[in-house]
């Protein structure tokens, strides 16, 4: 069932092999990033990350600045890569939804011991790129949008690698509009749109590729908190139909109670615990974990 796994992953930056080797050992001996960045001046994006994230799930990832969320999400499509370990991401698992008729075809996820499995940090460029457009899509904090370009050539955008004509994107493209709530401004430039609507268009330029895998790193932040609010109901609301892998990464503890049926905590570099909310409140890893958990609203 699992769609995605991390194994052993570290990630010490601007660090050759030796000198990471020596700020790793450090690490095992349970040294914390901010001792291991003074000895060794290395800083320390994440130290031996396991983790399992299930085909399907809304998977949040949570801790203070600095804790490794974006490192984190970034190896997952290769915007970084690792000191060491593996990223093993099953490319069977199918989630696509049909823009014209909005009939969904899942196919049963095939666990981690399926040979349909890659392990992305072996992908050479070209297979890399079609990963990233078949497999991956990412909404970003600041949305990201092409300025010059209009919403729909915006969200069209992705598809326009895939060949086709352009009345075959922009219709797809108008249809996640219309799901995303924005309809009768695709010829609108992203400067003339509230920051609330902008990341609605990078909702459905993530989302009109049709990918299996959805990364949202930190996407409501920006937003002011009725927007923030709207838009985490209406991820929830399309997510119930979609059935994507969304690994969404969050500061707010509220934010991730809510919209996540696991979440992951981090804290300098290390994953402290992964859990579904209950299991966070009722039986938190370490204090770190319990005070997120008796700040949430
Ligand atoms: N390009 C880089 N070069 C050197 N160190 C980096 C780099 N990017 C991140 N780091 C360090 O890695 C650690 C984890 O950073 P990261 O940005 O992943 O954390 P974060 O939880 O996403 O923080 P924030 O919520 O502030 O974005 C921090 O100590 C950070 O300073």
């Amino acid at each position: 069932m699992n769609h995605i796994q991390l194994k052993n992953i570290s990630k010490i930056y601007n660090a050759n092999s030796t000198q990471a080797q020596s700020a790793m050992a450090l690490l095992a001996e349970g040294m914390d990033s901010v001792a291991v960045k003074e000895q060794t001046g290395y800083s320390v994006g994440l130290y031996d990350i396991n983790l399992n994230i299930k085909a399907g799930e809304l998977h949040c990832i949570m801790g203070l600045s600095g804790s490794g969320k974006s490192t984190l999400i970034r190896h997952l499509n290769r915007l970084i890569d690792p000191t060491s370990g593996e990223i093993w991401v099953n490319t069977t698992v199918n989630t696509k939804t049909h823009a014209k008729d909005n009939t969904q075809a899942n196919t049963a996820p095939v666990d981690e011991s399926s040979s349909n499995a890659i392990n992305i940090l072996e992908l050479n460029d070209k297979q890399l790129q079609h990963y990233r457009q078949q497999t991956v899509s990412m909404v970003f904090q600041h949305f990201g949008l092409v300025p010059h370009m209009t919403v729909i050539q915006n969200v069209a955008y992705g598809l326009r690698v895939r060949k086709m004509s352009v009345s075959e994107r922009h219709e797809i493209a108008r249809y996640w509009l219309n799901e995303v709530g924005l309809t009768n401004l695709e010829h609108s430039y992203p400067d003339e749109l509230s920051g609330g609507m902008q990341q609605r268009v990078g909702l459905a330029r993530a989302l009109a590729t049709d990918n299996p895998i959805l990364l949202m790193d930190e996407a409501f932040s920006a937003l002011d908190p009725l927007i923030r609010a709207q838009l985490q109901d209406q991820l929830l609301a399309l997510q119930d139909r979609l059935n994507k892998t969304i690994v969404f990464i969050t500061h707010d503890i509220d934010e991730a109670v809510k919209v996540g049926q696991r979440i992951s905590i981090l804290n300098g570099g290390r994953l402290i615990q992964t859990g579904t909310p209950s299991d966070l409140r009722h039986n938190p890893a370490d204090d770190y974990v319990e005070q997120f958990m008796s700040a949430k609203a």
